[in-house]
Order: structure tokens, then sequence, then C-alpha cells
């Protein structure tokens, strides 16, 4: 089922970065604006919303009394506030569909009527322009029509894949929080070009289309990151010098131990620190 043909009203709980990408997304797929509903504490941040896309902000309360799937895009450490000021109005047959980095669907489901369905998923920031990646997962009591209705939501915005709940925390530190590596990776190549002597928006536009041109070759050739890394190396050449500072400077493992923090961290916001 596309996103444009989802049935019911749908609100976003929560607008900053995430939730707005999210609300974009639906209002590009063809989502009916009058189908969505938007709660927002911040009252600039509302009326900005409210002017750019004519969606209408409302409480809390009332965006989940009104909708029939909510998603929570709150931080961490803000979902137990607003589990505990809308549980009042949720009702069986009501799915949740939280964001939030951590937040397990146990939590959830323990703080909301029972037969309300809960969905767990990680999306990352390219949904901004429809290249998300997004991972779900089902809570303990959700349909497969619920399960579908979530990654529809999500599919409006990029590519979703389904995972067990176990997996979630992982994933978080993988393509959650991957945008931030890859444009700190670019950040640093651009940096560098510019202390080769290069002007700066040459180094940039050099560094961004080869990203594009490298992330392009992994996604249509399907060919092993490890053999197009190899094409580009000739013996004795210029990218087997760089390749060696690499390994030197122990950058492989200096992805595994942020990988393993940033998992570490979610697990931390699952406690609630
Ligand atoms: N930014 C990212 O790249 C990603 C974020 N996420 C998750 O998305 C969630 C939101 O993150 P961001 O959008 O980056 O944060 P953000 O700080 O930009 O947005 C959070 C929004 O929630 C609003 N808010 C706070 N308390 C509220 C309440 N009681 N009622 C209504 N609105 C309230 C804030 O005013 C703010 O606009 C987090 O849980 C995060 O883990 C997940 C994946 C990627
Ligand atoms: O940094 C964070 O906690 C959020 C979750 C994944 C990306 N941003």
């Amino acid at each position: 089922m596309s996103s444009s043909q989802s049935a019911g009203r749908t609100a976003i709980i929560g607008a900053g970065v995430m939730g707005e990408t999210l609300l974009s997304g639906l209002v590009r797929s063809g989502r009916r604006v009058d189908a969505l509903l938007v709660g927002e504490k911040r009252h600039e941040r509302a009326t900005e919303l409210e002017e750019r896309y004519g969606v209408a902000v409302v409480s809390n309360l009332d965006a989940a009394t009104r909708a029939d799937t909510v998603a929570l895009v709150v931080k961490p450490q803000d979902m137990g506030e607003v589990l505990a000021e809308i549980a009042p109005v949720l009702r069986p047959g009501q799915l949740l569909v939280s964001l939030a980095a951590g937040i397990t669907t146990a939590f959830i489901e323990s703080h909301v009527p029972d037969g309300v369905a809960v969905v767990r998923v990680m999306p990352n920031t390219p949904a901004l322009v429809d290249e998300g990646m997004a991972a779900v997962s089902p809570g303990s009591h959700c349909s497969e029509a619920q399960l579908a209705e979530a990654e529809s939501l999500m599919a409006s915005v990029g590519r979703v894949v389904r995972i067990p709940e176990r997996q979630q925390d992982a994933v978080t530190a993988i393509s959650g929080s991957g945008p931030a590596y890859i444009f700190f990776v670019v950040e640093s190549m651009i940096e560098a070009g510019v202390h080769l002597g290069l002007p700066r928006s040459t180094a940039s536009e050099l560094v961004i289309q080869t990203l594009v041109g490298s992330g392009k070759m992994l996604q249509e050739t399907g060919t092993h990151p490890t053999v197009l890394r190899e094409q580009v190396t000739s013996p004795g050449g210029t990218t087997a010098s760089a390749l060696r500072e690499l390994e030197v400077h122990k950058v492989r493992a200096a992805f595994l131990a942020a990988m393993e923090a940033a998992r570490d961290r979610s697990r931390q916001l699952a406690e609630g620190s």
C-alpha cells in the first residue's frame, strides 16, 4: 500500500529535525495535509510548521485523541513525559510508532493502555531527500496491518527493513547515526583538500561528487566494497600510500570503537540516562 492510499489520520508528536523530515516526506508522497496533525511544544516552531506545510499543530492530547497512528519523535529523555500525557486518551487499536533511539517497545507498552500497538523505528536524516534508511520492529501485540502502516510511513521517505528488536541498538549505531560519520569524513577530506592548496569550493565539489559516485557504484553494481577499493588501488600507487596512512592511524579500529560506543549509548538511553 503506498502512503498516499493509507487510511486514517496520522499525528507527529515532536516536530524537530526528524519530525519535520517525516512530515515533509508524508506531504511529498501525497498524504493529505488535513489527514495529518502535529504536536509540538515550542510555540515558534509550531507556527513555522503551520506556515510551511499548512498542517494543523494541536495539543499532544488532541493529536493523540484524533489520530489513528501517532508517530513519537521526541528525544528519548522526553518520551516518558509524553507517554504519561497522552496515555489517558489512547485506545485499543491505535498505533504508536516510536522513532526514538534506545526506547524499547516494552517501555512504551508499559506506559499505555492494553491493545495499543507499538512499532519501534530507527530512521535517518537522508529521509529529507527521500533516501532514508529505516529499520522497523513490532512490539508484542502489533498486527501485520499495523506493522505495514508503520512501514508505509517510513517508505514515504526511503527504504525500510524489518529487523528483530534486539538488533535496534546496533542499527542505531550504523544507519541511525551513520550520516554523521559520513559527513565527518566529508568534512575531513575537504579540509585535507584545502591543506593541499585547493580552493574550498573545488575541494567540496570533488569530495561530494566522489561520495555520491562511490555510493552509486556500491548500490548499482552490488560489488563488494573491498573489490571496489582494490580497483582504485594501483600497485605502488597513490591510493596504496594513502590507505597505509589510514591503517597506521587505526581508522578501521576507530570506526569499530565509535559504533560500539553508539550502540552502548543507545542501550543507556533505554535505561533513561
Ligand atoms: N536527528 C536524527 O538524525 C535522528 C533522530 N532520531 C530520534 O528522533 C527523535 C527526535 O530527534 P530530533 O528530531 O533530532 O530532536 P529535536 O530536538 O530536533 O526534536 C525534538 C522535538 O520534540 C519537541 N518536544 C519536546 N518535548 C515535547 C513534548 N512534550 N511535546 C511535544 N513536542 C515536544 C521539541 O520541541 C523538538 O522540536 C529522538 O528520539 C532521536 O533519537 C532517530 C534517528 C535519527
Ligand atoms: O544522536 C542520536 O541520539 C540520534 C539517534 C540516531 C541519530 N541521532
